[in-house]
């Protein structure tokens, strides 16, 4: 990636005892919220239908407006900052898309940038650009939304947010109405983007998974817009803070968990193959949840474990029992004497 493509890593956003109650309701729609997002990361807000997650995320570009609280943003409040300046430094992409359909792809990305006066030239310039960075073919430029598919156009909309280079992205469940594989991929691709840019991201989704793949930290909120956990999924797999968020991790939570570390992590480096020939293999980067399902699937009581570019060279071997003790080490302990966070 040239140096082009972001010079504006991301900033540190922090949540200080914000309060939200929409007028005329009775309870808050975010109540008390305290938490930190450290530069550079992704936070996944989860929790209920009504639970706050959309609210929460439209009080950092202040499409809503909180009532009690600040939220800091590279340690400046969000009210203290003249509102075009502040919304042109964060990016808005939602599940919708919302890309112009009488625009070009071009000028949908140029949207912002126009705004801001940059020369055609510039523009054209950034779009040929961002359509790299979000892996689309240059001959999408002229072409119109309606000409592409879901997925395509989710990633228009991912390089229309980029186009100057905020270091705050808002993500509204963006890739929510993508089918499992398209999903799956553009998780991926934003993934590799975001180990480029680096910037701070808050992401809202129902979906518990994509929460455990696209969070360095994630958030769980319950009813009434209050913080439930806040944490890594690690955190939240092994140690959830009650009943609630072990329900809303889901019961699997220990295999959940089990995705979360390598092959390589367990192998006993052996070095030469020692296992029987006919036992399965699998790579070093598959996940300790993929190792199992291997195993299970041939009734072998032992792996291979191969590079990952050569996958004729094994590098050691890992037994049911090492991957039984691993599901037992990472099992999760009971929700209790946890600390939710907030409390510590
Ligand atoms: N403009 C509004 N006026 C009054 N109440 C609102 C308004 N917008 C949201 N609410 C209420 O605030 C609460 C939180 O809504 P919000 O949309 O933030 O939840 P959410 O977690 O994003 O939900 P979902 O997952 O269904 O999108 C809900 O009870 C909702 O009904």
């Amino acid at each position: 990636m040239t140096e082009a493509h972001s010079q504006r890593p991301g900033v540190e956003i922090e949540f200080r005892s914000v309060t939200k109650k929409y007028p005329g309701q009775d309870t808050p729609a975010i109540d008390n919220l305290s938490l930190t997002v450290p530069a550079g990361d992704i936070c996944c807000l989860v929790g209920p239908s009504g639970g706050g997650k959309t609210t929460a995320m439209k009080l950092i570009n202040r499409l809503i407006d909180f009532n009690e609280g600040e939220i800091l943003i590279g340690g400046n409040g969000v009210r203290d900052v003249d509102i075009t300046t502040l919304r042109r430094d964060i990016g808005y992409v939602i599940q919708q898309v919302g890309l112009f359909p009488h625009m070009t792809i071009e000028s949908n990305i140029g949207v912002v940038p126009r705004l801001l006066g940059w020369s055609a030239d510039r523009i054209k310039a950034r779009a040929v650009e961002l359509l790299d960075l979000v892996r689309l073919d240059q001959n999408f430029a002229k072409r119109y939304p309606s000409q592409l598919s879901g997925g395509q156009q989710q990633r228009v909309g991912l390089a229309r947010a980029l186009a100057v280079d905020p270091p705050v992205m808002l993500m509204d469940e963006p890739f929510g109405a993508l089918d499992p594989i398209t999903r799956n991929e553009i998780q991926d691709e934003f993934l590799k983007l975001q180990s480029e840019i680096a910037k701070t991201v808050i992401f809202v989704t129902h979906d518990i998974d994509e929460a455990i793949k696209m969070g360095d930290k994630i958030a769980v909120l319950r009813q009434g817009g209050v913080l439930a956990q806040y944490g890594t999924a690690d955190e939240l797999l092994g140690s959830p803070a009650d009943e609630y968020v072990a329900d809303f991790v889901g019961a699997d939570r220990g295999l959940k968990r089990l995705s979360l570390r390598l092959m390589r992590d367990l192998v006993e480096v052996t070095g030469t193959d020692n296992a029987p020939s006919d036992a399965p293999t699998v790579k070093g980067s598959a996940t300790l949840r993929t190792g199992l399902s291997v195993l299970f699937a041939s009734g072998s009581r032992i792996l291979k474990v191969t590079h990952d570019d050569d996958t004729a060279t094994v590098i050691g071997t890992v037994t049911l029992d090492q991957l039984q003790d691993a599901v037992y080490e990472t099992s999760p302990k009971a929700p209790t004497d946890v600390v939710v966070a907030g409390e510590a």
